[in-house]
């Protein structure tokens, strides 16, 4: 199937008072039409930098430094603030943690949901509102007639992140880019949603890029699952394959500190903290981390090496030379089955 978004090598530098920041050193993957990818990692691994360059919404200093964002064969990275207004909203929407920043306070939702669907134009007033109401019932708001007219205090937190979905989904976008979308929701309303998205997904057949630091809501949606650490992806595959079978040990350090579903076992994490990105680290920027890290860690940075046709993860375990290490016990077996 044809890639729908190509990321190729990609660099995200900032410019700081204390030098340049490198907070995606070399990233590529691809996405297809109709396919869910979760990217999964630690706070200030580069997850939501990566997200907003594909919208070239970069904070203040932020730059793609490198590699190229192909969507439908074109380069984000490239693209002029002009052409990419044309996209945003439209071929590619974007649904943040917190509903409030995405919405007008003094708005009546519906009305935003309206307005959003007519951005791009094609659409009447009375259309508008027809189209609104029909996405309020997708993505579940109940009695949408009734709620049109209502204002963003008047929704819960997670009725309100319903109402930012159906107006990301307003003009139809062929991905939809979910940063930490249900991080700021408790447990019950976060799995509501993350299956919300699932069944959006099998209606509407956009492509979501969602974005998480739980490997647990990931394993609700994705199809695929993304690992990445310090600026790079350390592991991409198949949810079966990094829920089952993972090879990263950074991978295993994030299962073992997903909870179980019953709440009950110690709960994992993971020593240490990430690398300044500053001055990122020679070799493997894990290896302080890394209970398993080999010699050749601390001085040269390792290549994803292929698991199986889908599966690559960047870790010298994996090279042929390297000494047998099996995960810790348990780890791809328990506490999280991947599809939901
Ligand atoms: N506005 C900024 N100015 C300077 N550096 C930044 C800025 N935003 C991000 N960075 C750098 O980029 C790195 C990645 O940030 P990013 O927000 O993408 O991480 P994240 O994985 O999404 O974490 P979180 O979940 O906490 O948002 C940070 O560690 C920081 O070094």
């Amino acid at each position: 199937m044809d890639a729908l978004l190509e990321v190729r090598d990609l660099k995200i530098a900032f410019d700081s008072p204390r030098g340049v920041i490198r907070a995606v050193r070399g990233v590529s993957f691809s996405l297809c039409a109709g396919e869910t990818l979760a990217v999964v990692g630690e706070s200030g691994c580069g997850k939501s930098v990566l997200c907003k360059s594909l919208l070239g919404l970069l904070p203040h200093r932020g730059r793609v430094a490198g590699g190229s964002i192909l969507y439908a064969g074109r380069d984000l990275a490239a693209m002029g603030e002009r052409e990419l207004e044309g996209i945003r909203g439209k071929e590619i929407a974007l649904v943040l943690q917190n509903p409030m920043s995405a919405l007008n306070p003094s708005l009546p939702v519906g009305s935003q949901i309206a307005r959003a669907a007519r951005a791009h134009g094609g659409i009447s007033r009375a259309g508008a509102k027809a189209r609104a109401l029909e996405l309020m019932a997708l993505t579940g708001i109940s009695e949408p007639a009734r709620r049109y007219g209502d204002y963003p205090h008047q929704f819960s937190g997670g009725m309100l992140q319903r109402c930012v979905l159906a107006s990301a989904l307003a003009c139809g976008p062929k991905l939809l880019v979910a940063d930490e979308p249900t991080t700021a929701l408790d447990a019950t309303v976060q799995a509501q949603m993350l299956d919300l998205l699932r069944d959006i997904q099998h209606q509407t057949g956009t492509a979501i890029l969602f974005i998480t630091h739980d490997l647990g809501a990931a394993a609700r949606i994705a199809g695929r699952v993304a690992v990445m650490y310090a600026g790079r992806l350390v592991e991409i595959g198949t949810a079966e394959e990094i829920y089952h079978d993972p090879r990263h040990p950074y991978t295993w350090g994030l299962l073992a500190s997903v909870p179980s579903p019953e709440g009950t076992g110690e709960l994992f994490s993971i020593p240490g903290a990430p690398p300044d990105l500053l001055h990122p680290p020679a070799g493997d920027a894990f290896a302080p981390r890394n209970p398993w890290a080999l010699g050749v860690d601390w001085r040269e940075e390792p290549p994803l090496f292929r698991v199986s046709d889908t599966h690559y993860a960047a870790t010298w375990l994996l090279h042929p030379d390297a000494p047998r290490v099996d995960p810790p016990a348990g780890i791809g077996e328990r506490r999280v089955s991947a599809g939901g």
